[in-house]
């Protein structure tokens, strides 16, 4: 049977109204409007698509929406002046800094200078930490909307075995940590992974998160699963053009899957969904104010 479609740009969609009517209730009863600023060092065509796009969404949900452009040769003290500002601006309640940033930055130093409070990609050493020991965090985005769908999809997590493809600390590491949480049983594999069929075929819930296109096929997955799809490839078309396939060979896995996220229209729209979401419940934690419901781990 085929698997069903898990349609993130609709659950998406659904997210963003829910932050619209909890930003709508912070200007009207509280005056406070949450602010997000989005850094971007150096010209890098795919991060300029997200910026525009987080830029978009944050407006429509009735946000402050501030980007910085700055040019590829900005020294490291330069944005980290940067950081600073935003860090003491009250009407900025999230800082984004686009990744990867250029060589010469050193990436750890930049997103330690961060406030962790305004940290709403939860990649602050103070966030991993504070997730890692299940404490409350801000959670980076890509795993939380993975998370959501999970739920969504399952109710309780408790008991299933899930099966992470890549350990990067923004999407890996995060992702295996709130599986842990929920109550999976939990295997990262990466790249030193022996027999990676094997150890995928025992999954539950495969959440691939690699940066290779097409490569988790039918044969590695356990009949009725559920399958993540973070990987966002950019190949050439036979008619020169390109399009965008993920670490799941669609077509191939969704004759076996239970359920599946395309690419587009899946993982990727969630995440700018919960960077809004992220926003917000900064924006509240600052003020004292009351969370939105069921946009946080
Ligand atoms: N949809 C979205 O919102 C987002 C999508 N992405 C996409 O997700 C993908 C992963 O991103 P990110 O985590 O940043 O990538 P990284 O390159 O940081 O990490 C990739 C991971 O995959 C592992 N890996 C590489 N080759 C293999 C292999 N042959 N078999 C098993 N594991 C392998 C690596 O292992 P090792 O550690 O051993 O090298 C590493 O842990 C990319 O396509 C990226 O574009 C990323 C962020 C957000
Ligand atoms: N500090 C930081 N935080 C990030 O969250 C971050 C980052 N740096 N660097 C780059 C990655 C990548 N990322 C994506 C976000 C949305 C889509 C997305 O919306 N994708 C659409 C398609 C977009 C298109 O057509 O190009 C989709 O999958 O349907 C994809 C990828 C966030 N990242």
């Amino acid at each position: 049977m085929a698997a069903k479609i898990i349609d993130g740009k609709a659950f998406a969609a659904n997210v963003r109204e829910r932050v619209k009517a909890h930003v709508t209730r912070l200007v009207e009863e509280h005056g406070v409007r949450p602010g997000l600023a989005v850094v971007l060092v150096g010209e890098n065509p795919a991060s300029e698509v997200y910026v525009r796009s987080k830029g978009k969404a944050t407006k429509e949900a009735g946000m402050k929406s501030v980007e910085h452009k700055l040019d590829a040769a900005t020294s490291e003290a330069d944005l980290l002046a940067l950081i600073d500002r935003l860090n003491r601006d009250e009407t900025i309640h999230g800082i984004l800094v686009q990744l990867p940033v250029p060589d010469h930055i050193d990436a750890d130093k930049v997103l330690a200078a961060i406030n962790p409070a305004k940290d709403v990609d939860g990649f602050h050493i103070s966030n991993v930490g504070l997730l890692g020991t299940g404490q409350k965090a801000m959670v980076p985005c890509t795993p939380l909307g993975c998370l959501m769908m999970l739920r969504e999809e399952h109710g309780s997590l408790a008991g299933k075995e899930a099966v992470v493809i890549g350990r990067s600390n923004i999407v890996g590491k995060p992702m295996a940590q709130l599986l842990v949480k929920d109550s999976c049983t939990v295997t990262i594999a990466h790249s030193r992974t022996k027999d990676l069929p094997g150890v995928v075929s025992r999954a539950d819930i495969v959440v691939a998160a690699v940066g290779r296109p097409n490569m988790v096929t039918a044969e590695w997955i356990k009949p009725g699963a559920t399958v993540i799809d973070v990987g966002i490839n950019r190949i050439e078309k036979e008619d020169g053009g390109t399009r965008l396939v993920g670490d799941v060979d669609f077509a191939d896995v969704s004759t076996i899957a239970g359920a599946i996220t395309p690419v587009p229209g899946g993982v990727g729209p969630m995440t700018i969904a919960c960077l809004l979401a992220n926003t917000v419940t900064a924006c509240c934690r600052m003020h004292g104010l009351a969370e939105p419901e069921g946009l946080t781990a």
